[in-house]
């Protein structure tokens, strides 16, 4: 896939920004803080519906106003879909496919996949479990859109049982001895059917993921970092000894029941661990603690992996998943925030080499000497100059001289 255009209004730096785009390598290149970045992230959020730098929507409307738009044309396999992302600041966000308006802005996702890498990739490997099931949570949504809606709904759930064990501790403790226990067990039971039940399938596709992604994590990470250890990633799950042993084989095909299998351990678990979580007030099993585990040779990659280890680690992370996707049967847009200069010469060549060959890649870059030769690409100019309300972004023509002068 690819897009063919973007449209930005009051997106960070961008009072305005409107380009048609090309398949095959665009570089956007200028200063540092000039507004390239900006543009790869409102790309990123509207294939995924978050940003890869906050975790809140407001820094990425503009300074003194409260409302973002982004737009994308999108071609994939010959049919276009336009889709609309409005980012409201203090109200919910709205989206449209082709001028209308979707119930949720979760319908848009799967339009535009994207597989971005960006400097703050490092927490992947050297970050928190969050950040490795973010990875995996975005793959799996890419492949499969209604995942979103599942995922929407645990967290939901997720949050209401969470609540529910915090506020009728009390009464949770006292237990079916008083009415007001035994009425918070009942609903408590109510909320653990539909935790197994959403978290099971949410559960089954991370577990496919993983199974699918590994062999291309591994064969990246071996083309990147030669001469270094075998690189493996596996899923560490919080329902322990509940569930069956053959899922711990890293081998082992999802099957079709799974679903149910998963579900079933999910109860038994919370059961085992209900009086924990009324002491503690927190919800202790389930896909919101789990881990990706990244391995490297027998050691785990967070805490051993040196810092050229943990680069390698994580680019592979998003080459497995881009060369996932594309055996799915299309490729996503590539997203690389510059990235380039930080890689050493091997690890330039590998993600020049995926590049390459990956139906559109944008990039962004400080000076076009960080783009390594041989990538045929096109160039665009970013230039901010400040006005009274700000910063602005605009697009320039990049020179020959410029060119040269990089
Ligand atoms: N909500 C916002 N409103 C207005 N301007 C913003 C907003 N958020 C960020 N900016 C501005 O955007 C600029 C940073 O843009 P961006 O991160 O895209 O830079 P960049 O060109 O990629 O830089 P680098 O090469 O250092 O990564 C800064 O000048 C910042 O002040």
């Amino acid at each position: 896939m690819f897009v063919r255009s973007a449209s930005l209004v009051d997106f960070r730096s961008w009072k305005q920004l409107s380009v048609d785009l090309e398949p095959g390598v665009t570089v956007f290149v200028g200063p540092n803080g000039h507004g390239k970045t900006n543009v790869l992230e409102a790309l990123g959020y509207v294939s995924t519906l978050s940003s890869h730098r906050v975790s809140t929507d407001a820094p990425l409307v503009r300074t003194g106003t409260d409302r973002a738009v982004v737009r994308a044309a999108v071609v994939n396999q010959g049919r276009e879909l336009t889709v609309d992302v409005e980012i409201n600041n203090g109200k919910a966000n709205r989206a449209k496919i082709n001028g209308s308006p979707t119930r949720r802005p979760r319908e848009i996702l799967g339009i535009l996949n994207t597989v971005l890498f960006a400097p703050e990739d490092l927490a992947l490997v050297r970050g928190d479990p969050a950040e490795r099931r973010r990875f995996l949570d975005e793959l799996l949504t890419a492949r499969l859109p209604r995942m979103a809606a599942v995922r929407a709904d645990y967290e939901r759930v997720l949050r209401q049982r969470s609540a529910l064990l915090k506020t009728a501790g009390a009464a949770l403790r006292r237990g079916q001895t008083s009415t007001d226990g035994s009425n918070a067990l009942a609903t408590l039971d109510v909320w653990d059917a539909q935790l197994a039940a959403f978290g099971a399938q949410l559960l089954e596709q991370r577990l496919r993921a993983v199974h699918d992604v590994a062999p291309f994590v591994a064969r990246s990470y071996a083309s990147i970092a030669p001469g270094s250890r075998p690189a493996h990633v596996a899923y560490r799950c919080s329902l322990g000894d509940a569930l069956p042993p053959e899922f711990s084989d890293p081998d082992r095909a999802p099957a079709d029941d799974d679903v149910d299998v998963l579900e079933a351990s999910f109860l038994m678990q919370l059961s085992t661990v209900r009086q924990r979580e009324i002491e503690r007030g927190v919800c202790l099993v389930g896909p919101h603690r789990d881990d990706l585990e990244l391995v490297l040779g027998a050691d785990p990659a967070k805490g051993f992996a040196s810092h050229g280890e943990s680069w390698s680690f994580a680019l592979s992370l998003r080459l497995g998943a881009f060369e996932l996707l594309r055996s799915d049967g299309s490729d996503p847009v590539l997203l690389l925030d510059d990235v380039f200069a930080e890689l050493d010469r091997t690890r330039r060549e590998a993600l020049a080499a995926v590049a390459r060959t990956a139906e559109q890649v944008l990039v962004t870059a400080a000076v076009e000497a960080d783009i390594p030769g041989g990538l045929d690409a096109r160039h665009l100019g970013v230039r901010a100059h400040d006005i009274d309300g700000g910063r602005v972004s605009e697009l320039t023509t990049v020179s020959g001289d410029e060119r040269e002068d990089a």
